[in-house]
């Protein structure tokens, strides 16, 4: 989370663009990349992300046991999901995997707290209320810090990271679906990994 202010979200339904769009990713400062889950050639995405130099990939959308498995399976070096339960946490320990599970209240955390978590995704932040409420929920749980992701865009995340509780965020502009243009890649990420702090 420490790695790079913003964490990719990545949709990308051909493999061939997995290569090219990593190598413009890292190129652009930004080496943690979360391939969702979300296409059928996600799996293979990952693989060929994995030979980039540089690259640090992990899969997004992962829902339960057999998602985590597949995606370890694949070559994951890390782990995301849109929320958090108790199945996904001890797959996540038995595979050894680093796990950010997605929060929205302060039982969620809580819940969390009793399993040894103290990272978290912060999901859907804008709809969940956004910079206010995070500063909201975070508030009891000083030893917490998040991943807010969901509405993200590059006019806001630097107000989100100026947040203490904020480590990184995620999002899915730097990599619009289906772009073949790497350039642009390559320029989105620059920018993102510059972000100023608000
Ligand atoms: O697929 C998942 O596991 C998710 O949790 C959803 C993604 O994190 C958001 O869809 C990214 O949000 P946007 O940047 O607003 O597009």
């Amino acid at each position: 989370m420490r790695a790079a202010p913003v964490i990719p979200v990545l949709v990308i339904d051909d493999v061939a663009t997995a290569r090219p769009i990593a190598e413009a990713l890292v190129a652009g400062g930004l080496p943690i990349l979360e391939v969702t889950l979300r296409t059928d050639c996600a799996l293979e995405v990952i693989a060929e992300m994995k030979k980039v130099d540089g690259a640090i990939v992990g899969a997004g959308t992962v829902l339960n046991d057999a998602h985590l498995t597949s995606a370890t399976d694949a070559g994951s070096e890390f782990i995301v999901s849109p929320g958090l339960t108790e199945a996904l946490v001890e797959s996540a320990l038995k595979h050894d995997i680093p796990l950010l599970p997605g929060i929205s209240n302060a039982s969620d955390i809580m819940r969390g707290m009793d399993m040894g978590l103290h990272h978290f995704k912060f999901f859907p932040a804008e709809a969940s209320g956004g910079i206010t409420a995070l500063k909201a929920i975070s508030g009891p749980f000083k030893d917490c810090r998040f991943c807010p992701t969901g509405g993200i865009n590059p006019r806001t995340a630097g107000d989100w990271l100026a947040l203490d509780a904020v480590l990184c965020v995620g999002g899915s502009w730097i990599v619009p679906k289906g772009t073949r243009d790497f350039d642009k890649v390559k320029q989105l990420a620059r920018t993102a990994s510059a972000v100023k702090l608000n």
